[in-house]
């Protein structure tokens, strides 16, 4: 285990290059499984769910190799393995295995996946999805049994909108007869990316980005090579670290279009954000506004960053509203916030940030991925030192998190946590 200490008040300043987005990469893996020859899948983040779904993709006989952010599957001697826990329960992207498995062999043996605790996260549109396939599911200890002996396109309306069911239903459905229909389907940029992938696979895939998604099922799915986009996430923490510390960062390799509600919420704010074609700079200022922030679907602000801006939020000068409309209980980060020094209150999914004067860097944890990251955008405003433990959680999603910050003028570092 290791701990993050940061010594904070720095402004930083520099260009940062993003890394290729966790929640596609980790979608792109298991679609591999559905070709008939070997996939390339260039610009992977070299991060802890990564790592672990190569694992489990070698458990279940698939050949790999990995060097410097570009994989190469070859699926064609894998076997459907039954895969009821280990692993499985260290990613929520583990559910991406039962739309591939099935689609790939028509049955597919998976414990229930993990991922961030952000308060109940069902998968119950996923299994509506493999049932209006054809696929008949019995969730039983802990795992989900799939099964069907043949998967036939269906008309599929989404009661929420759920990027994971999204995407499963589309794997699945690449390899179903005839055509399937996705109603009120998520519009996340990570399913376009999906999609492309699995069109360079053979798959027949109209209406991604909009909210009906049409699938024509094909009898194989042939091998590609595919580059990932970037992760508008990482990205967006960068853009409100330069906020927060008041610094000159111009992030790079990113899309600007995936951005636009955070950058619409920082310049509100206050800030100076410059867009340029593939990299957006911002220019942070020593006093902010505040402001209500509502997180919804893409394009909505993604509540992916609202617990970053939550710290940024704690350096407006008056009172912000942040309310999460995706999870119930997406506020963990806020007990730790209140340690250094925040004056914040929750009620149910809504979180009243007033804004304060200094932050104090002390002992804190990260309770999930995004709370890591919003701690250390409190790490690097507070004064004083702040030490981060359970920092595997923000190795999930954050690639070489100290280098990248150190390059910016960050005083951070990892320190190994004493066994005893
Ligand atoms: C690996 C990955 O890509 N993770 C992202 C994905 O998670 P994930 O795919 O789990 O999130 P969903 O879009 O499915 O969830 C959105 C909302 O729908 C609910 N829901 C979802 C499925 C379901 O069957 N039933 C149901 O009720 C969830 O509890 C949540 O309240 O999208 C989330 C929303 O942008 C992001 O926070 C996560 O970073
Ligand atoms: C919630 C997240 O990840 P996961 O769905 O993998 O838990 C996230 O990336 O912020």
């Amino acid at each position: 285990m290791e701990t993050l200490m940061i010594k904070g008040g720095d402004h930083l300043s520099g260009t940062v290059t993003i890394s290729g987005a966790k929640n596609s990469a980790v979608a792109l893996i298991p679609a591999a499984i559905l070709a008939n020859s070997p996939v390339t899948i260039e610009n992977l983040p070299d991060i802890r769910d990564i790592h672990i779904l190569m694992q489990i993709l070698s458990e279940l006989g698939a050949m790999i190799e990995y060097h410097h952010g570009t994989m190469r599957i070859d699926p064609t001697q894998m076997k459907p393995k039954p895969m009821p826990n280990g692993k499985i329960k260290e990613l929520r992207a583990s559910y991406y295995l039962m739309g591939a498995l099935l689609g790939k062999f028509g049955e597919a043996t998976i414990g229930l996946p993990g991922g961030c605790h952000l308060g109940p996260r069902p998968i119950d549109q996923h299994i509506k999805g493999f049932e209006s396939l054809g696929a008949k599911v019995i969730q039983e200890s802990g795992s989900l049994y799939l099964k069907a002996d043949s998967l036939v396109g269906n008309r599929i309306f989404l009661d929420v909108v759920s990027v994971g069911a999204t995407i499963n239903i589309m794997l699945a459905a690449s390899r179903a007869k005839g055509q399937t229909i996705i109603e009120n389907a998520a519009k996340e940029p990570e399913i376009i990316d999906i999609a492309t992938i699995l069109t360079s696979m053979g798959a027949k895939i109209t209406g991604v980005g909009t909210d009906i998604i049409k699938i024509q099922g094909v009898e194989e799915l042939k091998g590609c090579r595919h580059s990932i986009i970037p992760d508008r996430i990482e990205a967006g923490t960068y853009m409100i670290i330069a906020a927060a510390t008041a610094g000159d960062i111009t992030v790079d390799n990113v899309i600007p279009k995936h951005l636009e509600a955070l950058t619409a919420k920082l310049k509100e704010m206050g800030a100076i954000v410059q867009e340029k074609d593939d990299s957006i700079r911002v220019l942070g200022q020593s006093y902010y506004r505040p402001v209500d922030i509502k997180t919804l679907p893409y394009p909505g602000f993604p509540t992916d960053l609202q617990q970053p801006v939550t710290s940024l939020l704690t350096r407006a000068e008056g009172t912000s509203v942040v309310t999460d409309n995706i999870y119930t209980s997406r506020f963990r980060h806020v007990d730790e916030l209140i340690r250094m020094g925040a004056d914040i209150k929750v009620e149910g999914r809504t979180a009243v940030v007033k804004g304060v004067n200094d932050l104090q860097g002390t002992k804190v944890k990260a309770t999930d991925l995004r709370a890591g990251a919003s701690l250390v955008i409190a790490g690097l405003m507070a004064e004083g030192i702040t030490e981060i433990s359970d920092v595997y959680h923000i190795d999930r999603g954050y690639e070489k998190l100290v280098e990248k910050l150190h390059a910016l003028g960050a005083n951070i570092w990892r320190v190994k946590d004493e066994l005893f």
